[in-house]
């Protein structure tokens, strides 16, 4: 047990996949996972454990934002002993190449966070995707024929911005492709603790034409990150 979390050992599987919102926790958890129990319910950031396709599997809410999964991931691998966490969020994208319903599979995750920097001063820490985690998602992609990109995110503290696409300007000149608000201390603890850790983040609006998914097609676009975060995990 933990402050945030009333499981105890045992309770989470060595996978973890990891949503922001503690309701698609649920969703994931009933709708993918064979005999899926609840975990953890302190303060509703949803965890529950079961099976798919026989393997021992867990989903974890995050929370919004970098302390708050800095919270749940430090747990998660420190006390519970995870050993491959999948972020499976929503983005936005930065450049008009990456549609609405496409998947970015975070490769690097720059920030405008401090959070590392008394960490690595004076050095910048380059939070990176596991390769093997990466490569399997790529593979997917491609078996697949999905919609999809593999690059560069920016982890932001900020959802709300004067003007997004002047903010994101340079980092998107630099290849970044979408912006969430996780992968970059998920990388970090990952890094830190030896474990396996990727993002797969699905477009939920462009942050330069202003397209955004439909309420419609949310849950399909879903489906599929959630089947290949799975996938990838367990492999
Ligand atoms: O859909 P999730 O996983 O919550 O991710 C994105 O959505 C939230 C902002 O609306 C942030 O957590 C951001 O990273
Ligand atoms: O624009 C967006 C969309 C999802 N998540 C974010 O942090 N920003």
């Amino acid at each position: 047990m933990t402050p945030h979390n009333e499981a105890e050992k045992g309770d989470y599987a060595e996978i973890v996949l990891l949503p922001g919102d503690p309701l698609r926790a649920q969703w994931i958890a009933e709708n993918f996972f064979e005999s899926p129990r609840q975990v953890n319910g302190v303060r509703n950031c949803l965890g529950f454990t079961g099976k798919w396709q026989g393997i021992p599997v867990s989903v974890q809410a995050t929370g919004m934002g970098q302390p708050s999964t800095a919270i749940y991931v430090h747990e998660l691998l420190n006390v519970y002993e995870a050993k491959t966490l999948i972020r499976v969020g929503t983005c936005g994208g930065l450049t008009t190449k990456v549609k609405v319903r496409d998947v970015v599979l975070g490769s690097a995750a720059s920030t405008d966070s401090a959070i590392n920097t008394p960490v690595f001063a004076p050095y910048t820490f380059a939070p990176a995707a596991d390769f093997e985690l990466l490569k399997a998602a790529d593979d997917y992609a491609i078996a697949q024929m999905l919609e999809y990109h593999v690059g560069g995110l920016v982890s932001s503290d900020t959802f709300y911005l004067e003007d997004p696409a002047k903010s994101y300007a340079t980092l998107a000149k630099h290849g970044v492709l979408a912006v969430e608000m996780e992968a970059s201390t998920l990388y970090t603890l990952a890094a830190r603790f030896g474990a396996r850790a990727l993002a797969i983040c699905t477009v939920s609006d462009c942050l330069v034409t202003g397209e955004e998914i439909g309420s419609e097609d949310r849950q399909s676009s879903l489906d599929t990150m959630v089947e290949m975060a799975l996938t990838v995990a367990t492999q």
